[in-house]
């Protein structure tokens, strides 16, 4: 997979809102081809949204979200926890095999070989064993684990990823950065909602920091910076939800 085949995403003055409140603001910059990047803010800063502006849930008021390189449905894109319904009754196999759904359709039986994929996937996060195990019986690190079975399935080139370490042990943290990680050696292009500085500062090459506008996008050692953190913080606070519209004029 050559890293500048990769999909790119260009923001130009994206503003995404809820009824017409805004969630993100003003937002214009480039994630490279093959690029690798920590999205960090406050709660409530935006960044959620703003994944979701990216594989189309919410279209922008104004502005544009442009990939080059992927369409909207190659993307592959793991949603926060709390979004996800686990009562569903479901195998660990068979939502693991959902990552194959671009391949083998809705409707049609997967055949040995793809099977076989499924298993090594399951194997490759440490599930081996739990391939008939309903997934509401798992625990939150065991559930994640299968999601990012189902991620390496898709085999996307573009992944976005809403805190996936979120409740999650230190253990099960590691091993799925790694993959991560491998993702993006891979050439793949990147996209992780973050809230631990540590994790970002170790391993993660760019930094877009959000506090519903951009506060700074870069090189992570110059963007999480103390007084970038602290601006972000102060941004956060003084914004108020029931603020009217954002009469500040395109760019
Ligand atoms: N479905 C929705 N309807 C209305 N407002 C929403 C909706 N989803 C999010 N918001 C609001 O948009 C703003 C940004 O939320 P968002 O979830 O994108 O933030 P976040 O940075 O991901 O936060 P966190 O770190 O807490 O997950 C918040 O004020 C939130 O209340």
């Amino acid at each position: 997979m050559l890293r500048s085949q990769a999909p790119s995403i260009q923001c130009t003055d994206v503003t995404l809102s809820y009824r017409r409140h805004p969630a993100v603001h003003h937002l214009s910059g480039v994630f490279a081809p093959g690029s690798f990047t920590a999205l960090v803010g406050p709660n409530g800063a935006g960044k959620s949204t703003l994944l979701k502006g990216m594989v189309g849930l919410i279209k922008p008021d104004s502005g544009r979200i442009q990939i080059q390189g992927a369409g909207r449905n190659e993307i592959a894109y793991l949603p926060q926890q709390s979004a996800l319904d686990r009562s569903f009754p479901m195998r660990v196999i068979d939502l693991a095999a959902m990552g194959l759904w671009r391949k083998t359709g809705p409707f049609r039986r997967i055949g040995k070989a793809e099977l076989a994929e499924v298993e090594a996937a399951i194997a490759a996060v440490g599930l081996s064993g739990f391939e008939d195990r309903n997934v509401g019986t798992l625990s939150g690190g065991q559930f994640q684990r299968v999601l990012f079975a189902r991620l390496l399935l898709q085999n996307a080139r573009l992944i976005l990823l809403d805190e996936p370490f979120t409740a999650i042990d230190d253990r099960t943290t590691e091993e799925l950065l790694a993959l991560i990680c491998r993702w993006h050696q891979e050439g793949r292009t990147v996209i992780a909602v973050l809230h631990d500085f540590d994790v970002v500062r170790e391993n993660i090459p760019e930094t877009l920091l959000i506090a519903r506008e951009p506060v700074a996008w870069g090189a992570t050692s110059a963007v999480l910076t103390d007084a970038n953190l602290a601006r972000a913080r102060r941004l956060q606070e003084a914004f108020d939800d029931d603020a009217e519209l954002c009469e500040r004029p395109a760019a």
